[in-house]
């Protein structure tokens, strides 16, 4: 079960909705990858106006919590006004914070980005930063009061997988948060590497919707999320540096 906040979810894979080349294959993706959580820029919509159709139109909104994002924003106060009118509009009152440092990187601000959770925290919000995988703001933050850390395992769109497992593996053995592995991944491999981390979910949004078969890629997301999962909770057997026979060895001679 994975809690942010005062939600809890079964699955622990979250979807971007970006990029997907018809609403139709986005449906079917978001349904193969069994997920609960979508998230969407709140730029996209054009919330003002809800008689146009929008993609969140298309999909059962019953079964999937709506986490918006503060996308496109580069300053703490565009994040803060923009999150605002997502949580006016009745979408969800959390928040996947992403404060954009430079259009060539996609990398998080980190200055911009803490802002922005201070002044969300204090507003009541659900606060979840997007950030790089920086160990020590991963902590402020936390001692902030985020609901959940969202390092990067490479950047936005990369397919990079996960550039800094070291770091990682730091963020999540000292969060007292959930973490969620957000951006770059690639293949289910990358998913289920995150996992195996120990990272509480994953978010993804290019691996599936640029793959040559979307529903089929979120399957496999889907699949690797959980293959992770299920090694991190069985405990895998320490690297060693030498040979260690598989089959007991006791009474034979070696030669
Ligand atoms: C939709 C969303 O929030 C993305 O900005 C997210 O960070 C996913 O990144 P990838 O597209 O690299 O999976």
């Amino acid at each position: 079960m994975l809690r942010i906040g005062n939600y809890t979810f079964e699955s622990r894979l979250l979807l971007g909705t970006g990029k997907f080349s018809d609403l139709e294959v986005q449906s079917q993706a978001v349904e193969a990858s069994g997920t609960e959580v979508l998230t969407f820029a709140v730029r996209r919509l054009n919330l003002e106006d809800r008689n146009k159709q929008h993609f969140l139109d298309t999909l059962d909104l019953k079964r999937y919590t709506l986490l918006p994002n503060t996308a496109g924003a580069s300053t703490a106060e565009e994040a803060v006004r923009i999150a605002e009118l997502a949580r006016a509009s009745g979408l969800c009152d959390m928040i996947k914070v992403e404060v954009i440092g430079d259009g060539i990187t996609l990398l998080p601000d980190p200055i911009e980005t803490y802002k922005a959770c201070e002044i969300l925290l204090e507003k009541g919000f659900t606060v979840l930063p997007y950030i790089s995988d920086d160990v020590i703001l991963a902590k402020r933050l936390q001692l902030l009061g985020v609901h959940a850390v969202m390092p990067g395992a490479s950047p936005i769109g990369a397919g990079r997988g996960i550039i800094n497992p070291y770091n990682l593996e730091i963020i999540i053995e000292q969060a007292v948060v959930p973490v969620i592995v957000d951006a770059g991944l690639r293949a289910p491999k990358d998913a289920a590497h995150a996992m195996e981390l120990g990272a509480d979910g994953v978010l993804l949004n290019t691996a599936v919707s640029g793959s040559g078969d979307p529903a089929k890629m979120a399957k496999a997301m889907r699949m690797g999320v959980e293959a992770g999962r299920l090694a991190y909770e069985a405990g895998m057997i320490p690297v060693k540096r030498y040979a260690a026979a598989s089959s007991p060895v006791e009474g034979m001679v070696h030669t």
